[in-house]
């Protein structure tokens, strides 16, 4: 039997041990990487070979200019690849958590990824001050924060859609902020399509889909949304890494005595004296001293 040639296409779907591949002229296959080999996510362009029944083996994962991830307790969890903006949905009720979008923000800017913070439900009017005011900061250094209402739609269509046109945009969100309220609003047919993809490719229903990309109705960008999650953990980075992931500490670093200044006890910092003047909200000094514990306490530096 002739062995069929190798097609270069997209994943645009993982779920689990196997993944959803697009190909230039739409057709998709549900592919499954060869050996052992594990490590594609969602965004990557692979060669496949075509196998039976619409089937395909990965045989390769090309370049990718980045790839978003988090690893918790040794295992690590992609959430993506060749993102060019991720956005943060955080939400006033249930009101967001600062340690998980803090270290969603640190995790884009290590991979190069402009982080926006989309905050949803600011119908909420009674709420909505005190989420504003945590946020203020990280604005105020420059974060991009767009305001908005995921249950009016033409609304969220008017103001997200010039934001990702001609893009590939990573949606990440905790549990309940309205991520899925927001997919709706962006792409109608989210849910049947994905629908759609897990009977055609006889995934079952049964089978959750993790992380998906969706084509926006235009056209013109693309859309990731992945799975909610509990944890964040940053043991892939190291210290200057975790440094740079705080914005609003950079102006206090220039100032600090030592090059290697940790921030945390030593005589002359620049960012414990701006902490002292409280142009830096405690919480995030706190944060940072927790993501640098934690990875001391694996062992990574
Ligand atoms: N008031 C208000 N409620 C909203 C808004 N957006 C979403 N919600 C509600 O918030 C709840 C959570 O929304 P979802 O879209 O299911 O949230 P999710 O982030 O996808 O949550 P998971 O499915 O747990 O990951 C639902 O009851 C929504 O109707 C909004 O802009 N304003
Ligand atoms: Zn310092």
């Amino acid at each position: 039997m002739d062995k069929a040639a190798a097609l270069q296409g997209r994943i645009i779907g993982a779920h689990g041990r196997h993944y959803t591949v697009e190909f230039p002229d739409g057709s998709l296959r549900q592919c499954f990487p060869r050996g052992k080999k594990a490590g594609a996510a969602v965004g990557d362009h692979v060669v496949v070979s075509p196998q039976a029944a619409g089937e395909g083996s990965i045989e390769r994962i090309l370049e990718r200019r980045n790839l978003l991830y988090r690893s918790d307790d040794m295992r690590s969890k992609q959430f993506a690849a060749n993102v060019d903006q991720l956005l943060i949905v955080v939400a006033p009720e249930p009101l967001f958590s600062d340690d998980l979008l803090g270290r969603a923000l640190i995790a884009a800017r290590s991979a190069g990824i402009e982080p926006i913070i989309i905050l949803n439900k600011t119908d909420l009017h009674d709420s909505l001050p005190r989420a504003r005011a945590k946020l203020a900061g990280l604005a105020g250094a420059g974060v991009r924060v767009i305001e908005l209402s995921a249950l009016a739609g033409d609304a969220v269509r008017g103001a997200l859609l010039p934001v990702l046109r001609g893009k590939c945009s990573l949606l990440l969100g905790q549990s309940a902020m309205g991520k899925s309220t927001l997919l709706n609003a962006l792409v109608p047919d989210a849910r049947a399509l994905t629908q759609e993809h897990s009977q055609a490719l006889g995934a079952g229903k049964h089978t959750t889909t993790t992380t998906r990309l969706y084509h926006l109705p235009d056209g013109s960008g693309d859309l990731i949304d992945s799975p909610g999650f509990q944890a964040f953990g940053l043991y892939h980075l190291g210290p200057s890494e975790i440094e740079r992931g705080f914005p609003e500490f950079q102006d206090g670093i220039e100032g600090c005595r030592f090059y290697n200044c940790t921030h945390r006890h030593e005589p002359g910092c620049g960012v414990l004296a701006a902490l002292e003047r409280g142009e830096i909200p405690r919480e995030r000094h706190e944060l940072y001293k927790r993501i640098l514990a934690e990875n001391e306490a694996q062992g990574r530096y």
